[in-house]
Order: structure tokens, then C-alpha cells, then sequence
């Protein structure tokens, strides 16, 4: 059977909700937005650690918000940015397709194809039980991965392309686990949005 039901935009999975959505906005508008992102926004590269060793992160990323409130994952503590106009344009129009209300966005720079986002769920406590999480992917295509924690048949892999929006919801971030994988593919910078709601 088809991963996708008929509409071809809900995946069918267990312990999740995963919609897809290729043409979220046209590739005019994702093409000014990219060019808008990249040029205007403050990115910045973090260290991380893993196991008492210390490496830089494998992307740039940042932090834009509604409120203050601060975002930590891997021992990373970042400070939101006032949002801008245009993220604020952006975020609403998620918004009404989600039919939820986001207040955080974390963007990623993904500029290489060495550039990548390891295995892991967005569970931090301060998200909330079953958190929505509404992904928007702009300039070069990635390979998005995700794995189911205990049912090791439910493993896939989505192409994401630009102006592309996918929404993880229900129990997603509690079953399964998601990454970018690096790839040797010569590929060109990708920019990743991800709103949540602190
Ligand atoms: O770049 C992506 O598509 C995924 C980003 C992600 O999983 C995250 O920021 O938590
Ligand atoms: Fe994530």
C-alpha cells in the first residue's frame, strides 16, 4: 500500500501524524523567502556536546519568537530573536493550515551536504506533551529520515523539497525518532524552519 493515503498528503504510521505538503508556497515565493533568510537572518554556530566532548554543530541555526522564552536541547540554551514581519507572515499562514498557534521558530542553515541534524526527537518538557511541530524547507532538497523507537520495520525516508511544509503531530515525538543524514551528493544550501509553541 501506499505510504500515502489517497489525498497523497497524510502518512499513514503508527504512533504519529505525518502530513506532507510539497507545495506549501510556489517557487517564486519559497525562492524570495530563501534569499530573504540567508542574507537577513543572524546565524550562528553553536558547540554541542556529546559524551563530555565538545564539537561545533554541524549547521547554523537560530532562534525567533513571539515571546522570550528561551529554547534548550543539547545542552544549547538559545535567546529568541524579536520575530521579523516576515516570519511573522509565515508563521501565520502555518498557522491556518495547522489550526494551531505557534509562538517559536528555530531555523537551520544547512550549507553543504556535510552539513546535518543527527537522530533525535523534539521532546523537550518545555513543548508540551504531544507537541505540533510544522517543518518548512527551503532552497536544496534533503533526505528527511524517521524511525519508530520499537517497531524497527517502520523506518522511511521523505524528500524535502523547496517550499515544502511537513507537520509531525500526536504521538510522533514520544515513538519515533527523525535526522538529516549528511550526504556526499554535491548539494546546495537548504534552510529549515521549525515552528513550535512554547
Ligand atoms: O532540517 C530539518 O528538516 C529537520 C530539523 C529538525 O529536526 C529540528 O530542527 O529539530
Ligand atoms: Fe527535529
Amino acid at each position: 500500500m501506499d505510504l500515502f493515503s489517497a489525498e497523497k498528503r497524510h502518512l499513514h504510521l503508527p504512533n504519529a501524524e505525518v502530513i506532507y505538503i510539497p507545495d506549501f508556497y510556489d517557487p517564486q515565493k519559497a525562492d524570495g523567502y530563501f534569499e530573504h533568510l540567508i542574507s537577513r537572518v543572524p546565524w550562528q554556530q553553536d558547540d554541542i556536546k556529546i559524551f563530555g566532548k565538545v564539537y561545533a554543530q554541524p549547521r547554523l541555526t537560530a532562534l525567533f519568537a513571539t515571546n522570550e522564552k528561551p529554547y534548550s536541547y543539547s545542552n544549547i540554551t538559545m535567546t529568541p530573536n524579536k520575530l521579523t514581519a516576515e516570519l511573522g507572515q509565515i508563521k501565520t499562514d502555518i498557522e491556518a493550515v495547522c489550526q494551531h498557534q505557534f509562538t517559536t521558530v528555530l531555523l537551520n542553515y544547512y550549507r553543504t551536504g556535510a552539513d546535518s541534524n543527527g537522530w533525535h526527537a523534539d521532546n523537550e518538557k518545555e513543548l508540551g506533551e504531544n507537541p505540533v511541530i510544522a517543518s518548512l524547507s527551503f532552497g536544496a532538497s534533503r533526505t528527511f529520515h524517521f524511525k519508530h523507537r520499537t517497531i524497527k520495520e517502520e523506518h522511511y525516508k521523505l524528500n524535502l523539497e523547496h517550499g515544502s511544509l511537513l507537520i509531525m503531530r500526536g504521538e510522533m515525538q514520544h515513538f519515533w525518532l527523525h535526522q538529516i543524514p549528511k550526504t556526499k551528493k554535491r548539494v546546495e544550501a537548504r534552510i529549515n524552519l521549525t515552528f513550535r509553541t512554547l
